[in-house]
């Protein structure tokens, strides 16, 4: 992961012509919006705004400290004249980002993105319109029929590759549990067997990956605060954005079309697995007397394109959240161990069917995505009209984010304790089954109309992993040289998605027994 972007990019004469366009778009939208009341927040200072002081260091928390300081759940700031609203509950994000997610579902223009980097053909930074729908749809039904019908044979494969990764080198298991999630969208999308290491579909996703992970950090590139950025040559001092944007848009255009090749070389000379590519191709052929088959593969090869870039990341934080909780709660560990156990016995691996006899494991997994988010801000959403929320105006074009860890923190909601890891928040009080008036951790997943479509794939492929790490192995805090246990510390990374830093464990097999079925299983995938 590389660090997000800062201010520092940016030369004195960038500060000045950003200074001077902030001045005008402060003084236009004064003048449009009179003396309307916005959502309360910190004012920063005349013309810049809050540019100088936005919160760098997980802002989530900032923001909830802010919310609680004016005693309001949706506050503000303003950066050169550009008004962003923060919603932190549950109440307001529900109001404002699902009720009225008519105006509530445009994304923020993002020039460094989408015009610089090349990435206009990913629908989840698309401007809100029919493009975007048309994607988003053709999406949801691929996920869909991949979950009917071949996901889980993709999640189990790479589930038993990580199984043998992890029983030859365990302190690998970061890479490890990224490899999983990689192959996993490669092989549900494009029907490729990744190599365990230094494959090229993989070397080129990750590349590509660079380049959103920095354009939608927070704080944002100066670009996206002033799009007539864009135009200024790479060459001119401070332009390093449009110099490091050429690179990335050179990978970003290889994602999109390498791994989909591939597929299609394969779909045509009949030797692909079964998925979403070849299953898309094979319903465009036979349609073939439809109008637009090169619009319909172009758009398929966009879809596909999603695959990785979504998610990867999210789903090795959300992993890296599960593995910490278990290495600082032996105790949880050692009742979901019991859970599984139970319903597979021990002389086989988990499988799908057996996840739903094991509630205790669907807390746990819950409860990773509530304690702590993989995205605490989701991604930002944009108004297309003016709006009121409890007599604070909403100007159009505003940039919305919903403070999904703080809505995940709230006590009212989820119980006490929320700071803590605890899965029986979710389970009945005889912890038997699952407390249907608890809430499920939904805004872990965003809100409204651009929620997260890769959900489902996600969740089951999270499950089962955490489901055959739990059956094979102890996962255990390393010792020191005094044999003194190191315990990690609880600390996470600012970003669009937040990981827990690095820290040591162990895994040791559960017995001898298992440790053969891991080799025997982990040696049949990609075969
Ligand atoms: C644990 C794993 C994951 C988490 C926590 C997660 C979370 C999120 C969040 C918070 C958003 C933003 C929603 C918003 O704007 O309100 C999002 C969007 C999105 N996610 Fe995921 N995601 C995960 C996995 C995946 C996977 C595996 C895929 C694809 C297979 C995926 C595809 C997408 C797409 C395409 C969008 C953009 C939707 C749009 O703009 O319409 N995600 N995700």
């Amino acid at each position: 992961m590389t660090a997000p972007p800062s201010f520092e990019f940016f030369s004195t004469e960038l500060y000045v012509t950003a200074a001077v366009l902030g001045f005008v778009a402060l003084l236009y939208s004064t003048l449009q919006d009179g003396r309307k009341l916005y959502p309360p927040g910190p004012l920063g200072l005349p013309v810049f705004g809050m540019m100088f002081h936005f919160p760098q260091n997980q802002p989530w928390i900032q923001f909830r400290e802010w919310s609680k300081k004016y005693n309001s759940d949706a506050v503000s700031i303003e950066v050169l004249g550009q008004r962003t609203v923060v919603l932190n509950s549950s109440i307001a994000t529900q109001e404002l980002m699902v009720k009225r997610s008519a105006i509530y579902s445009d994304r923020p223009a993002l020039p460094m993105l989408n015009d610089l980097l090349g990435w206009n053909w990913n629908f989840a930074f698309m401007r809100y319109g029919a493009t975007w729908k048309e994607h988003r749809k053709l999406f949801q039904q691929e996920v869909q029929h991949s979950l009917a019908h071949f996901a889980q044979p993709h999640a189990l494969a790479a589930t038993h590759r990580l199984l043998g990764s992890i029983l030859t080198s365990p302190e690998g298991y970061i890479a490890h549990l990224k490899h999983l999630a990689g192959y996993f969208a490669l092989s549900s999308a494009y029907g490729l067997d990744i190599k365990p290491s230094g494959d090229p579909y993989v070397e080129i996703a990750e590349k590509a990956n660079e380049g959103p992970v920095k354009a939608a950090s927070f704080p944002p590139y100066l670009v996206d605060t002033i799009p007539a950025l864009k135009y200024i040559p790479a060459w001119f001092p401070g332009a390093q954005f449009k110099r490091d944007a050429r690179v990335w848009a050179e990978f970003a255009e290889k994602l999109l079309e390498v791994p989909f090749q591939a597929a299609k070389e394969r779909y045509v000379q009949g030797t692909g697995k079964p998925c979403i590519a070849s299953r898309g191709l094979e319903e465009i052929r036979s349609n073939a007397s439809a109008p637009h088959q090169e619009e319909q593969e172009l758009n398929l090869k966009s879809v596909l394109g999603v695959f990785y870039s979504a998610g990867v990341e999210s789903t090795l934080a959300s992993l890296s959240t599960f593995v910490l909780a278990m290495v600082l709660h032996p105790e949880v560990q050692k009742t979901a161990q019991r859970a599984i156990v139970e319903a597979v016995g021990d002389n086989r691996l988990p499988e799908f069917d057996d996840i739903q006899s094991i509630p205790y494991l669907q807390a746990l997994v819950k409860e990773v995505f509530r304690w702590q988010p993989a995205i605490p801000l989701a991604i930002p959403h944009t108004t297309t009209a003016d709006d009121y929320y409890q007599g604070y105006f909403i100007p159009k074009g505003s940039t919305v984010i919903g403070n999904a860890w703080a809505i995940l923190q709230d006590e009212s909601i989820f119980g006490e304790d929320t700071h803590l890891f605890k899965p029986e928040r979710f389970l009945t009080e005889d912890g038997t089954m699952l407390n249907p008036s608890v809430p499920n951790p939904d805004v872990a997943f965003g809100f409204g109309r651009r929620a997260c479509p890769g959900r489902f794939l996600a969740e089951r492929l999270i499950i089962i992993t955490a489901a055959s790490l739990l059956h094979c192995f102890e996962i255990s805090k390393v010792k020191a040289k005094d044999e003194t246990e190191i315990s990690p510390v609880v600390e996470y990374t600012t970003g669009m998605i937040s990981y827990p830093k690095p820290f040591a464990c162990d895994f040791k097999v559960r017995s001898a027994k298992l440790k053969e079925i891991i080799q025997d299983a982990s040696q049949d995938v990609g075969k």
